[in-house]
């Protein structure tokens, strides 16, 4: 059987029998109540299901309740249907089959920890999150497997923005799960006709893929408010992408992951959009704001700050080469002049391009 395959596939589920354009409907939760819990809240209500909606703010969950509206995250926008915004973690996820958890990263261990005894065996827990743990350098569907390991655990993750997908615009996902029965699942439950859900066995590849491109979104809003033109744009991406697969390859990941859309997919689409708040952070810090200021203004989370100390720590650990995280620590904590770094990164040792066909450095010495 081919790697990607697994046994089971192309069985349709219970729930796809009924999926043509509109699922039969579930009882579903989400944790987390900023941009993204929200934006997959829509989607859900919009594709007919109860979605049980937690947040640990009353008056959120209240303001949700009375209009549809959640105007902290997601100003100017109304979710209908059978919405239940609670505060009330326990009964959001007793009665549902499927969670989505849009926590970030820094309070994702807590939370579910605290409320570990609110899960049942068997339910699917589907992470929404982009980041990574400090300690032991966990992504969140361990911290998942360590925390509820009688769950069954998936990781959705790709080129999407919340902003769009609240306006129907048309995006699309990566489902990975190793359990068939979770990637239909997800699918059936979240896809329709603005929202397309692709499906990947690898785990460990789509969830490090999204947490690493927070990083290079950072580097990429930098390089736009110093107007270094579309070559260097280019440039970035596509030693962004080698950089991160680098990494990722080397803790386990598969490399043609990053071919897909949670690999380039999401890394263009953070790289290349003001919509993304790792990229407004890289812009205001290479128009010369500090990098606390820029946060504050922010408002939101932006992952990829953390993710780079932790990242540029493994990096180093593990011996593998990665100049732009190198270099954005340099300048984010290091106090490093952006001139000075990129000069260095211009003139470093010219290396080979794509060095899964050829060796790294081409000058003999490799
Ligand atoms: N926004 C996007 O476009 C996308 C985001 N993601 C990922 O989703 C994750 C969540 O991001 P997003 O929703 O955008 O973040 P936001 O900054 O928009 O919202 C964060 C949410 O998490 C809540 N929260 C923070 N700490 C806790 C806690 N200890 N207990 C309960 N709730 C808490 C906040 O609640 P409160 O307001 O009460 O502080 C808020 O509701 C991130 O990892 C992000 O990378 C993934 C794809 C797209
Ligand atoms: O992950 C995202 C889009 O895929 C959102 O990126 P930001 O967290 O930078 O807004």
């Amino acid at each position: 059987m081919p790697e990607n395959r697994q046994p089971g596939d192309g069985q349709p589920s219970e729930i796809q029998k009924t999926y043509s354009g509109q699922s039969e409907k579930h009882e579903v939760a989400v944790l987390g109540g900023g941009s993204f819990g929200t934006a997959m809240a829509k989607v859900l209500t919009e594709n007919g299901h109860r979605v049980h909606f937690w947040m640990r703010d009353e008056a959120q969950a209240r303001e949700l309740s009375e209009k549809g509206t959640n105007s902290r995250y997601m100003p100017g926008v109304t979710l209908s249907g059978d919405l239940c915004p609670t505060t009330d973690f326990a009964d959001a996820v007793a009665q549902v089959d499927t969670v989505f958890v849009a926590i970030p990263s820094k309070a994702f261990r807590d939370v579910i920890r605290s409320h570990a005894g609110a899960f049942r065996p068997g339910q699917i827990v589907v992470s929404l999150t982009k980041g990574i743990e400090r300690d032991g350098f966990k992504l969140m569907s361990e911290i998942l497997q360590e925390e509820i390991p009688k769950t069954r655990i998936g990781v959705l993750s790709g080129p999407n923005l919340a902003a769009e997908i609240v306006n129907r615009e048309l995006t699309a996902t990566v489902i990975a799960a190793k359990v068939p029965e979770v990637r239909r699942t997800v699918q059936a439950l979240l896809g329709c006709e603005y929202f397309r859900v692709y499906a990947n066995v690898d785990v460990y590849g789509v969830e490090l893929a999204g947490a690493l491109k927070n990083i290079y979104a950072i580097v990429s809003g930098m390089a736009s408010a110093l107007e270094l033109g579309e070559n260097a744009r280019a440039m970035l991406m596509t030693r962004s992408l080698a950089e991160m697969s680098r990494f990722a390859v080397s803790l386990g990941a598969n490399p043609m992951t990053f071919m897909g859309l949670a690999g380039i997919g999401d890394l263009v689409v953070t790289c290349t959009s003001a919509k993304s708040r790792n990229y407004r952070v890289g812009y205001a810090v290479g128009r010369g704001d500090r990098l606390e200021d820029a946060v504050a203004e922010l408002g939101q989370v932006a992952e990829g700050i953390h993710t780079l100390l932790l990242v540029k720590e493994k990096a180093e650990e593990v011996g593998i080469y990665m100049p732009l995280v190198r270099g954005l620590y340099d300048i984010l904590y290091g106090g490093a002049s952006i001139k000075a770094v990129i000069s260095s990164l211009m003139t470093a040792v010219q290396n080979s391009d794509v060095e899964f066909i050829l060796p790294r450095t081409l000058t003999g010495q490799a």
